[in-house]
């Protein structure tokens, strides 16, 4: 006997499971099953598609004619940091912009100073608001970095927290360690990216991939090139915050080293953009940096995806260039500005977000885990559409009921 049956489901959205991420015009195909149920077993799919009788389960959840998905996987956050840098917003208002509010020692190490002040159990309640936050809006699988550390003790502090993360809540975690994130006041570059290098060995324990801030003021290609070579040495896949503000090639740099996703991409080169098509590194788009940085040009998606690529798309989540942890909102954000279809967008936030992340995620296929959610929309293309709330209803993680949306008690 199988144990839950989802039934009642108007739509069924299901992703394509396939080896890589799905590139160019793939994005654009999703299959969708209408009057549909889901069968679990011990957590696991048994079946996902067109109603039949053939099953019987212990429990049925009832969908209540509403859409059901994969849960959302969430590729880019700065979950684990300490405090907040809401002062930023008049700084920017008077013109200030986020390189000069860095360079002048605030921005990201404002940030540092805030999460070397904290303690361990501060970060995990900190970050466990926000966890809770994202598993409510119908994400299961989240990427966390560290880089707000900059230091040996500081650093494992955040990555500890993250592991400390996937303890407390369901979800499939993925850490990466970002110690070249920026240079600590009075430290010189090379030094301080030697330092940070060293301490590849010790992360290894608790980071699955290696990052580092390409940027004007803070490393620069060569010597973020040397840190990917010595990181890819000692067995890391690696990422790259590339060509977010200023188009240094930065996606170059992160094809060359076969690096599993190139992030922020928002000045990237026409040639970066072309090469994508035949690399295996997907393009994790953060429009809602770009949002929140209040720029007008975003990522090129479309040049991207209609030349080939792979692209995928993140919140960024973290305390100064882009707070919010709705991935919901970034996906009417692509809507908009990236002009992304519904469908490449669904793509972007499941199959493709798990690429990005070397995570078995995205799909409801048979064996694969029963991590799901219901969404209070009519359509899928619904949710790109009403923008700025949240549509999960239920949130089903390994086959368990964990989040219903409360109604109003009158
Ligand atoms: N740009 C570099 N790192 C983060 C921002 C971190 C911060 O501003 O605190 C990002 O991905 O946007
Ligand atoms: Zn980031």
């Amino acid at each position: 006997m199988n144990d839950v049956m989802i039934t009642n489901i108007k739509s069924l959205i299901l992703p394509k499971k396939t080896d890589g991420p799905l590139k160019g015009k793939e994005m654009d195909e999703l299959n969708i099953v209408d009057d549909a149920i889901v069968v679990i077993k011990d957590g696991k799919i048994v079946y996902a598609g067109a109603k039949t009788d053939e099953y019987e389960t212990k429990e049925t959840i009832d969908a209540e004619g509403k859409i059901v998905s994969p849960a959302l996987v969430e590729p880019h956050t700065h979950i684990v940091h300490g405090g907040s840098r809401e002062h930023e917003m008049s700084l920017k208002r008077q013109g200030v912009d986020y390189l000069t509010i860095l360079e002048q020692g605030g921005g990201i190490l404002n940030t540092v100073e805030q999460t070397q002040k904290a303690s361990f159990d501060e970060l995990l309640n900190k970050a466990s608001v926000n966890m809770t936050r994202m598993i409510q809006h119908g994400v299961l699988t989240v990427e966390s970095k560290s880089g707000y550390g900059l230091d040996r003790e500081n650093e494992l502090k955040q990555l500890k927290v993250s592991k400390a993360l996937e303890d407390k809540f369901p979800v499939l975690m993925r850490h990466t360690f970002l110690g070249p994130h920026a240079i600590p006041k009075g430290r010189e570059a090379e030094e301080f990216l030697q330092e940070m290098t060293d301490l590849l060995d010790e992360v290894k324990d608790y980071a699955d991939f290696a990052d580092i801030f390409t940027e004007t003021g803070v490393f620069s290609v060569d010597q973020s090139r040397k840190y990917m070579e010595a990181a890819r040495e000692k067995g890391f896949r690696v990422k790259i915050h590339a060509d977010e503000i200023d188009p240094l090639g930065g996606l170059e740099l992160a094809i060359e080293q076969d690096a599993i996703s190139a992030d922020h991409l928002v000045a990237a080169s026409e040639e970066g953009k072309k090469q994508l098509a035949d690399s295996n590194t997907v393009a994790v788009l953060l429009p809602g940096t770009t949002f929140y940085l209040g720029k007008n040009e975003f990522a090129d998606a479309r040049g991207m995806i209609d030349q080939g690529g792979a692209v995928s798309l993140a919140t960024d989540y973290n305390p100064g260039s882009c707070v919010t942890d709705n991935l919901q909102m970034i996906m009417a954000i692509a809507a908009l500005k990236l002009k992304m279809t519904p469908n490449e967008i669904w793509n972007a936030v499941t199959v493709n977000a798990a690429h990005a992340i070397d995570a078995d995620r995205g799909t409801l296929e048979p064996g694969d885990a029963a991590n799901i959610v219901v969404w209070d929309a009519p359509n899928h293309e619904y949710i790109p559409y009403h923008y700025g709330v949240n549509h999960a209803y239920k949130v089903i993680a390994d086959g368990k009921l964990i989040f219903e949306r409360p109604g109003l008690n009158l």
